[in-house]
């Protein structure tokens, strides 16, 4: 018999996505395996954040089928919410709320227990270098402690599956280090990871498969190796040579001649 390999933990068949009559995702199709670090690249309005929202289930007028360990994300979407952590880009905190009282609020949204909340999200601000900020007012926080507070509501139930839009912005270099180093901790411990971003040094390094989309297509799908084999040196070069813009520093030249 022959042998078979893991089931998929994400599974995408079909995909396509409009926007009134404008096409944003295009017969998007992947299997995405349990501990695998997903970074997800493409320029501006790739669809990277339409894929996201599908995956969370923000987005359900689409064509094709997901399916999250093998059920199927349209028919099973609250069980599946619970499987997965979903840090957006521009999220918006409630900021007249404390962490403590807003990862409170979102440990019930995930159905979890009072003291369990209590001692994760203790753990986990401490864990993130702010603790001693956990019962202030969070309209006082710089946008890094914003976005650490946004990336523990986004793990605090212990998903299997984290779902990261653009997780770094704005924290300095001490907490992108951490942040790097928890991704790939959290896929040793068989965590899925999905990862959208720009920082194509940081996307090099912690992802274990790149997948690059244009214009609403996946164009690229493998490792850093991989691609650095068929398209060029570093992933700066291989994504502006398959996005088409490898001819960048004449739209800075435009630019400067456009305020001459
Ligand atoms: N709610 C919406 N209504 C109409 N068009 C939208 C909507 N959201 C996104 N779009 C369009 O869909 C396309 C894909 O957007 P998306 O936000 O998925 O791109 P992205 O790859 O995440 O971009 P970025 O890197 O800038 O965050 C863009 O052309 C965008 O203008």
């Amino acid at each position: 018999m022959e042998e078979q390999g893991p089931a998929p933990v994400i599974t995408i068949k079909g995909l396509n996505k409009f926007y009134d009559t404008r096409q944003v995702l295009k017969d998007i199709n992947l299997d995405v395996f349990a501990g695998q670090v997903i970074g997800y690249i493409g320029p501006n309005g790739a669809g990277k954040s339409t894929t996201v929202k599908v995956l969370t289930g923000l987005i359900s007028d689409y064509q094709g089928d997901v399916y999250i360990n093998g059920k199927l994300l349209k028919d099973n979407v609250q069980e599946i919410k619970s499987l997965i952590g979903y840090v957006p880009e521009n999220a918006e905190l409630y900021d007249v709320l404390t962490p403590v009282e807003y990862l409170d609020f979102v440990g019930k949204l995930y159905s979890m227990e009072e003291a369990n909340i209590l001692e994760r999200a203790t753990k986990l601000l401490r864990a993130f270098g702010i603790e001693a900020n956990a019962n202030q007012r969070m309209d006082t926080f710089s946008k890094g402690m914003k976005q650490k507070v946004l990336l523990i509501s986004g793990i605090i139930h212990n998903p299997e599956i984290i779902i990261l839009d653009e997780p770094l912005s704005g924290l300095d270099a001490n907490a992108v280090i951490m942040v790097k180093e928890l991704i790939s901790l959290l896929s040793k411990e068989g965590k899925t990871i999905f990862y959208c971003s720009h920082m194509m040094d940081v996307v090099e390094k912690v992802s274990d498969r790149i997948l690059l989309i244009n214009n609403g297509q996946i164009v690229a799908d493998g490792s850093f190796e991989e691609l650095k084999q068929h398209h060029g040196a570093t992933l700066e070069k291989i994504f502006a040579r398959l996005t088409g813009k490898e001819e960048s520093s004449h739209e800075a030249e435009d630019i400067l001649q456009a305020l001459r």
